[in-house]
């Protein structure tokens, strides 16, 4: 079972499976701390760790249109060269655990779990936990894989982890709570970010707001994550150029920039085929390397 500590406020203590009588079982009686707190599984499959406070958020979640057509775009399979760069660099040795043991794996905003089951499922199918705040995302992550674990909860709070308890941090376009990265995170492990590049959907947002922002994020990022002792190791871009139609193009849209506007939107629809660069930047970080200048 995944090491997911409770999330009832000032408690964060072990959860495990009890049956009636106290006793260890599996966990479909559900998960109880030693104080007695109480967590069910959704009947999708996932555990829901989110308390009434945490609900709110700056960012909510994404819509359930927008986790549509996030599955639909990356079942296509255009991002697949993205997705085994990012399996390569998650499978590299750790010097926090040995090299036969996979570690556990924690996912920030993980989506609806295409990405998650190609990149973790063959090296730790039972040592991945997602976090994400969109029930519609995670009923899909659990019933595309159901060995997995996923968490109902806002990763901008408290995460649902024990102080240093966790090998590997992940975040692929998902979130980044670098104050709660640096304390869930064992020591020497590490922590991979992907965030789109300034070239990502370049050709479309030109279109969309008529002048495309190229802005480049890496070096904030790692400035954050500098200040809470993880150290960069390596940054690289991935890019690819790609020849979408219509609907592959809305769906594009739809799952990255919300904040395109009605008037936006039909811009892009009257599009027909177009040629798009995808481009994401990789971040590894590790909290024992030396933390450099950027
Ligand atoms: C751009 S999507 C990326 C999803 C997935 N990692 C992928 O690459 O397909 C960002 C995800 O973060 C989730 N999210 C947003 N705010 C969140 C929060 N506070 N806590 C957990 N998840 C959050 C959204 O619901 C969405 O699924
Ligand atoms: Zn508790």
């Amino acid at each position: 079972m995944f090491p997911i500590c409770c999330s009832v406020r000032g408690c964060g203590l072990p959860l495990a499976s009890r049956d009636a009588e106290g006793q260890s079982s599996d966990a479909s009686g559900g998960l109880f701390c030693d104080r007695g707190h109480h967590f069910e599984q959704a009947k999708a499959g996932y555990w829901s760790l989110l308390q009434p406070q945490d609900k709110k958020s700056a960012q909510a979640g994404d819509s359930d249109d927008a986790v549509e057509a996030r599955r639909r775009w990356l079942q296509r399979g255009h991002m697949q060269g993205l997705v085994d760069r990012v399996r390569e660099l998650a499978g590299q040795p750790c010097s926090a655990i040995g090299a036969q043991q996979p570690g556990w794996t924690v996912e920030l905003g993980c989506g609806e779990g295409t990405f998650s089951q190609a990149i973790f499922e063959s090296a730790a199918p039972d040592h991945y936990c997602g976090v994400e705040l969109s029930k519609k995302a995670l009923r899909l992550a659990a019933r595309s894989w159901p060995a997995a674990t996923w968490v109902l909860a806002n990763a901008d709070r408290r995460l649902p982890f024990a102080d240093r308890s966790i090998q590997h941090v992940v975040s692929l376009f998902g979130r980044r709570p670098y104050q709660e990265i640096a304390r869930v995170l064992a020591d020497d492990a590490r922590v991979l970010v992907v965030v789109p590049g300034p070239e990502d959907l370049i050709e479309l947002r030109q279109q969309a707001q008529e002048v495309g922002q190229r802005k480049s994020r890496w070096q904030a990022i790692a400035e954050q994550f500098a200040e809470v002792g993880l150290g960069l190791l390596s940054h690289e871009q991935w890019k690819h150029s790609v020849s979408l139609q219509r609907e592959a193009l809305q769906d594009a849209m739809a799952m990255t920039y919300r904040a395109v506007r009605r008037s936006q939107q039909q811009r892009i629809e009257q599009l027909g085929n177009a040629e798009v660069t995808l481009n994401a930047e990789i971040l590894l970080f590790d909290k024992a390397s030396h933390v450099p200048t950027v």
